[in-house]
């Protein structure tokens, strides 16, 4: 059984759970690095409220003993702290005249899932939408996602973000081993390494929360000690780069993702793109360049994953675009909902989450057996047949 996990959970209900399926047993969870994760999530210049309140801890209910996986679904919860302020409101049906119905949804947001699922739904109250739809949701996949991550680690694979751009305004990104750029991105509140760009994102963040707007970015990931073959050419639902894309795309307000060049590719001459294959005895096979972002026929090259995501603007406007009543189908100005002014930051954590499980999903499907044990012999055998081949 490949790994796989589904999520549930309304952003203001009691709380949010996953349930993972196809971990091996034995692989030892770090508890607090899983926590961290989520902590790293809720951080980053722009967001809202909401993230004052939440304190993410991510609690382990089933398929772990004494700090190690069993091979059993491990299923994991996190509560919503602000859950408390909002009972009333998703326990009791809105009608009209009472308090609930203040909190009914009926002016959608252009650019969120209200329209869209309300009338999908048939749901006449888009909260019932929006308490979905909302990247809330995204606290789950980091949780997830970090367990995934804290296998590839077991194994050597080390996963890292940082934000690209926000706005107009790029980062020049230096060329730091990935524990440095890590460490150097993790104490900035736009996580960048670049002090100039820091300053004008955090101005532009400001002034367009200021106007009642939003601001959108790109986010990278960054994937290192990963063997060559994982995914497959064979087979076009086997190819990994083609599942980490659908990965980036499922995220809240992911609108574009690339591999290495990306779009940059269209623009050059293919000797400007490929990356020139070299020999050594000790390292094998390797290249000079990364230009392919560590993918070639859907299968890993052994150089770095490269992947980056663009997020739109936040559709939520405390200056609110138009919109329509949906009861009396007059012109009105969308409903205005607690929102972020920008959570870019926050999506390039999302973003290593999200990636770090295809690979690891890939990662199984390769090597995969019931027990770490087993799956260390695996990869092992592995690594012999391409030292001698
Ligand atoms: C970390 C994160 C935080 C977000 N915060 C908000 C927010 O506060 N307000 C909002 O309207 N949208 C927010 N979004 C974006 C919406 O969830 C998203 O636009 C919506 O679900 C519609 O989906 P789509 O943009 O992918 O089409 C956030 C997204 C992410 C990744
Ligand atoms: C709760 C989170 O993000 C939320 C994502 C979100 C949206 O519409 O996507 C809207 C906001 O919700 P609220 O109105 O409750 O403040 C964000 O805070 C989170 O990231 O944990």
């Amino acid at each position: 059984m490949s790994l796989r996990y589904l999520t549930a959970g309304e952003t203001h209900g009691p709380q949010l759970t996953a349930i993972i399926e196809g971990l091996p047993s034995n692989l030892e969870l770090d508890f607090e690095a899983l926590n961290f994760q989520l902590q790293r999530r809720q951080k980053g210049h722009g967001r809202g409220r909401r993230m004052q309140i939440e304190k993410d801890t991510a609690q382990i209910v089933g398929g772990v003993r004494h700090g190690r996986t069993t091979g059993a679904p491990v299923a994991v919860v996190v509560e919503n702290n602000d859950w408390k302020h909002w009972t009333s409101v998703m326990n009791v049906e809105p009608i009209e005249g009472n308090d609930e119905a203040k909190r009914r949804v009926n002016r959608p947001r252009p650019g969120h899932a209200d329209l869209n699922g309300g009338l999908k739904y048939n749901l006449k109250d888009l909260r019932n939408v929006l308490e979905r739809s909302s990247a809330r949701e995204t606290a789950a996949r980091v949780a997830v996602g970090a367990i995934a991550r804290q296998l590839l680690e077991k194994f050597g694979i080390k996963v890292a973000g940082h934000v690209v751009s926000i706005g107009e305004v790029t980062a020049e990104t230096p060329n730091l081993p990935l524990d440095e750029l890590v460490r150097v991105t993790e104490q900035s509140p736009v996580r960048v390494a670049d002090k100039a760009a820091e300053q004008r994102m955090i101005e532009l963040i400001d002034r367009t929360k200021t106007e009642g707007d939003s601001i959108g970015g790109i986010v990278e990931c960054i994937i290192e000690g990963v063997p060559v073959g994982l995914g497959s050419h064979v087979q076009w639902d086997r190819k990994l780069d083609g599942r980490i894309a659908q990965a980036v795309m499922s995220i809240n307000a992911f609108k574009g993702v690339e591999i290495g060049l990306g779009f940059e590719a269209a623009h050059r001459p293919g000797s400007q793109v490929h990356d020139p294959i070299h020999y050594d005895g000790d390292r094998g096979f390797y290249r000079a360049s990364n230009n392919a972002g560590g993918f070639e026929g859907g299968m890993t090259t052994g150089e770095p994953i490269v992947v980056r995501g663009v997020m739109k603007p936040i559709p939520t406007l405390y200056k609110p675009l138009a919109s329509v009543d949906i009861d009396t189908k007059e012109p009105f100005t969308a409903q205005v909902e607690r929102s972020d002014a920008c959570a870019v930051p926050a999506a390039s954590v999302v973003l290593e989450h999200v990636v770090a499980w295809e690979v690891a999903k890939a990662f199984l499907e390769k090597f995969g057996g019931d027990s770490i044990e087993e799956i260390e012999g695996n990869l092992e055998n592995y690594l012999r047949q391409l030292a001698d081949y």
